[in-house]
């Protein structure tokens, strides 16, 4: 990797977790002693290539403070009324670093893996085209409501994961454009793609889940034993 490429890490994990339904944001439920938060930021800290880790949380989140996290590279900053709200909020904080590329991944998803990001981040620089970790969809598809009106052809579908990999200045602008337009952005591809910029598809591991229902959090917590028995 080019030592002279910067590369800044943005976490949003300001959210409430109403789907949880535990009554506080979810990425503080603890799995292994640790938080969820914390479990994200330890695999995000394991990559030398970042400049800078901006974790965007809640204005009124009394957790963050008392996490012990010694890397540097941490800063918090205020996260927003949707998750492109936080996303915008940490590109703006980092308008001094002035990073190449931003890597944006979801403080819910711990279970990602350094090797998957490396490569979204190899891949991506190689070919100078911003990117995401993304699944092929693997289960028949429907479309409908109370009964299925049409099967989905699913060759060309994919389910998008984090993290989401792009150039700072490109992502700034279209996530700000974007946002003025009222378009609906769920996920920082669908800005770029608003834009008309290219998005790679980069295959990622389909354990790399959002832990957002309670019964994600039961498969994340044994998936996570099963990851730090094969760290041993
Ligand atoms: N205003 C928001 C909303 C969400 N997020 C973050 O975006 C990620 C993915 O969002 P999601 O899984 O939907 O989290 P919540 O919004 O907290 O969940 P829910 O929709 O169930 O309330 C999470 O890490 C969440 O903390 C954020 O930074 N700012
Ligand atoms: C960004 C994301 O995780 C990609 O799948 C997803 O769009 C987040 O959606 P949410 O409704 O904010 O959880």
């Amino acid at each position: 990797m080019n030592q002279t490429i910067k590369i800044a890490a943005i976490v949003p994990a300001a959210g409430i977790g109403s789907r949880m339904q535990v009554g506080h944001p979810k990425q503080y439920l603890k799995i292994a002693q640790h938080t969820i938060l914390e479990h994200t930021l330890n695999k995000l800290t394991q990559l030398s290539e970042l400049n800078q880790i901006v974790v965007a949380v809640s204005d009124s989140d009394e957790y963050f403070k008392t996490l012990k996290l010694s890397d540097k590279r941490i800063l918090a900053v205020s996260g927003g009324k949707e998750r492109a709200d936080s996303v915008l909020n940490a590109l703006l904080a980092l308008n001094d670093k002035q990073p190449d590329w931003v890597l944006v991944h979801d403080a819910a998803r711990p279970l990602v893996t350094v090797h998957d990001m490396q490569k979204l981040i190899t891949q991506c620089v190689a070919d100078n085209e911003g990117g995401i970790l993304a699944s092929k969809v693997k289960d028949t598809i429907k479309r409908g409501e109370s009964h299925s009106l049409q099967t989905v052809p699913r060759g060309k579908l994919w389910q998008a994961l984090t993290p989401q990999f792009f150039p700072y200045q490109a992502l700034k602008s279209a996530l700000q454009q974007a946002l003025k337009n009222g378009v609906a952005i769920t996920d920082e591809a669908s800005a770029m793609e608003w834009a008309q910029h290219p998005v790679k598809l980069i295959s990622g591991r389909s354990d790399n889940i959002k832990i957002t229902t309670p019964e994600d959090y039961d498969l994340a917590c044994f998936l996570i034993s099963k990851q730090q028995e094969s760290e041993q």
